[in-house]
């Protein structure tokens, strides 16, 4: 992707590691978790869309006074999603393990964020910053291989975009790579040192540079 016009150069913090977008990356299993998705509208759509595209057996609980045709019909896709058609409560996050809202109501939007932090769930606010614990990203998929995308809320266009070029530059055999790795690693004996090694040294065609000292530490 080409930089727009005047892209200063990135700044580096004390420890000579790059400054910018603190938010630490997590890939959750919403099939073993509840979220509970307050608004029904376009946004709301959105939202369920993602989750599900993701994650297809997510346990989700759509809770909203007016509810578009669209979410019935993806809701209908999934027996984990349920519809609740309801003014929001406060218990209705008695159950919750996560929590995202798309309504129309600032208010509300501050009384969901406020019910769930006293509940320490985490929240996101659709298109609010300010009131999310965390974002949702702009999501990269070939099979097993998951990239998400995050601006730190500088711009989701961008995040958008640059989903589209990585999908477009990445090869399909990706995954095919992916699973072959996976067999060998079963296949594999020694002690994790010595398994850790013969891995690294199996891909090490698949980078040009150097291989660093942080290869052989098997995280
Ligand atoms: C990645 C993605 C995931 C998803 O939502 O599933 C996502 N937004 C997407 C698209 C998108 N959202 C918006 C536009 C219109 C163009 C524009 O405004 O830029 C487009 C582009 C489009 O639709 O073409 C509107 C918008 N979004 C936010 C604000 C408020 C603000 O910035 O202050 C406003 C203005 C609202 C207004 O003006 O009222 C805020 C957030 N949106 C985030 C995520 C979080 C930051 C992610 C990051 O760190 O980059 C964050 C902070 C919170 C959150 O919502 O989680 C998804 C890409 C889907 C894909 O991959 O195709
Ligand atoms: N639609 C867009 O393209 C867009 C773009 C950027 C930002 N936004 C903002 O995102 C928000 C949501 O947008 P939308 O288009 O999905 O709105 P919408 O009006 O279509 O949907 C709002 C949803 O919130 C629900 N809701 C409102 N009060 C409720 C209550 N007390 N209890 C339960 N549910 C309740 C409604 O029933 C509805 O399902 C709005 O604040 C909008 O300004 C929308």
């Amino acid at each position: 992707m080409t930089s727009l016009p005047e892209n200063n150069q990135s700044k580096t913090g004390k420890t000579g590691q790059p400054q910018g977008n603190p938010l630490f990356p997590v890939f959750l299993k919403l099939n073993q978790l509840h979220t509970v998705l307050i608004g029904a509208g376009n946004i709301g759509l959105e939202k369920l869309a993602a989750i599900l595209q993701n994650s297809p057996e997510a346990k989700v609980t759509v809770i909203a006074l007016t509810i578009i045709p669209e979410v019935y019909a993806l809701a209908t896709e999934s027996e984990a999603v349920s519809i609740v058609q309801k003014s929001f409560a406060d218990t209705d996050l008695d159950e919750a393990d996560i929590v995202v809202a798309a309504t129309n109501n600032p208010e509300l939007n501050d009384f969901i964020r406020a019910s769930a932090r006293s509940r320490r769930l985490l929240v996101n606010i659709a298109d609010k910053p300010d009131l999310c614990d965390f974002y949702l990203g702009s999501i990269v998929q070939k099979g097993d291989l998951k990239i998400a995308i995050s601006t730190n809320g500088k711009s989701p266009t961008i995040a958008k975009r640059l989903k589209e070029v990585l999908n477009e530059a990445l090869p399909d055999e990706l995954d095919t790579t992916l699973q072959q790795m996976s067999r060998l690693r079963d296949t594999l004996s020694g002690n994790f040192a010595d398994k850790v090694k013969a891995l690294n040294e199996i891909t090490s065609v698949l980078v040009s540079g150097q291989v660093t000292k942080n290869d052989n530490n098997g995280d």
